[in-house]
């Protein structure tokens, strides 16, 4: 497996709070990985880092091989559009794509102005005048154009309208389709995460509570329903993530790689928002070993 992102023992401290613990994953090559967190739980923090905007405080942290900005190669291979979406406000449409052709080697300029055409972005007009959305759309479309081998989105479709969401969504899953591209990209919208990733990372409190193939963790997660139960009665192997009571029934998330097979439990699949939504609001951190 090459992995496109390694982490390892990440950590970043801002003064004497540390936004970023021990964090210790992979991203393997050509994926597009969805971060999740609760507001505060370290996802600029760690996609700053991954794009060579932050250094650690702690660890080491590899992107595309190398170390995040270390050179102009370096920077040539990551796309970065970061969570305000940053534009120059004097600059036309036409501009930004000139100023991306000038400092981007593999600069796709079909690429570029295609989407600026489907978008319908006038190419003479200052991106000071352009909407929240369409500024957005015009950093997307840059860091596209720029053919990274990762391109990294912090939050990306916050701005976007629920059709614009969606196409863009759709874009993205093309282009790391028919092109050597990985992605990473934040949201607070597991459901846009649902729709496209398959790879995720679950983020909270600084660390990382959750990383994997989004097809692995649904084989390996189970909704259980059962007569009520201690869980701390469970056969060995079996995780709890989530638990919830009646007096009579109890219904839990259950992690296991062996298979659930208990005849009196009923068992069914678990939806992957319901999945990184269990593993958010989780109290009680997971073993190392099943991270
Ligand atoms: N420049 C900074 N100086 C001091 N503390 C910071 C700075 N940037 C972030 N933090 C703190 O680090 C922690 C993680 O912040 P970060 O922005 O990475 O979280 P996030 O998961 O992206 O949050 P959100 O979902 O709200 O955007 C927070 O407690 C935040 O207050």
């Amino acid at each position: 497996m090459t992995a496109v992102l390694q982490a390892r023992h990440l950590g970043k401290r801002y003064r004497r709070r540390w936004a970023l613990s021990e964090c210790t994953f992979d991203v393997p090559a050509g994926r597009v990985v969805g971060l999740v967190g609760p507001n505060g739980a370290g996802k600029t923090t760690l996609l700053s880092l991954a794009g060579g905007l932050l250094t650690p405080t702690a660890g080491t942290i590899e992107v595309c091989g190398g170390r995040p900005g270390a050179d102009r190669a370096q920077l040539a291979r990551v796309g970065f559009v970061a969570q305000n979406t940053p534009t120059y406000a004097r600059l036309t449409v036409a501009d930004h794509l000139k100023l991306g052709a000038r400092l981007s080697p593999r600069w796709d300029a079909g690429l570029a102005r295609q989407r600026i055409q489907r978008l319908g972005l006038r190419s003479d007009q200052q991106a000071g005048s352009l909407s929240g959305g369409q500024r957005a759309q015009l950093a997307l479309t840059v860091a596209l154009a720029k053919r990274p081998e990762l391109l990294i989105l912090d939050e990306p479709v916050a701005a976007l309208d629920p059709l614009a969401r969606r196409e863009f969504l759709e874009d993205l899953r093309d282009a790391t389709a028919e092109q050597e591209l990985s992605v990473v990209h934040s949201s607070h919208l597991v459901s846009d995460i649902e729709r496209v990733c398959d790879h995720l990372i679950v983020l909270v409190a600084s660390r990382v509570r959750l990383a994997g193939d989004v097809r692995e963790l649904l084989a390996t997660h189970r909704v259980v329903t059962a007569p009520r139960l201690d869980p701390a009665a469970l056969p060995a192997g079996l995780h709890v993530v989530s638990a919830d009571h009646t007096d009579r029934q109890t219904t839990m998330l259950v992690r296991s790689d062996s298979g659930v097979d208990d005849p009196a439990w009923m068992t069914s699949p678990v939806s992957l928002e319901d999945l990184a939504l269990a593993y958010m609001s989780q109290s009680v951190p997971v073993p190392e070993a099943l991270r």
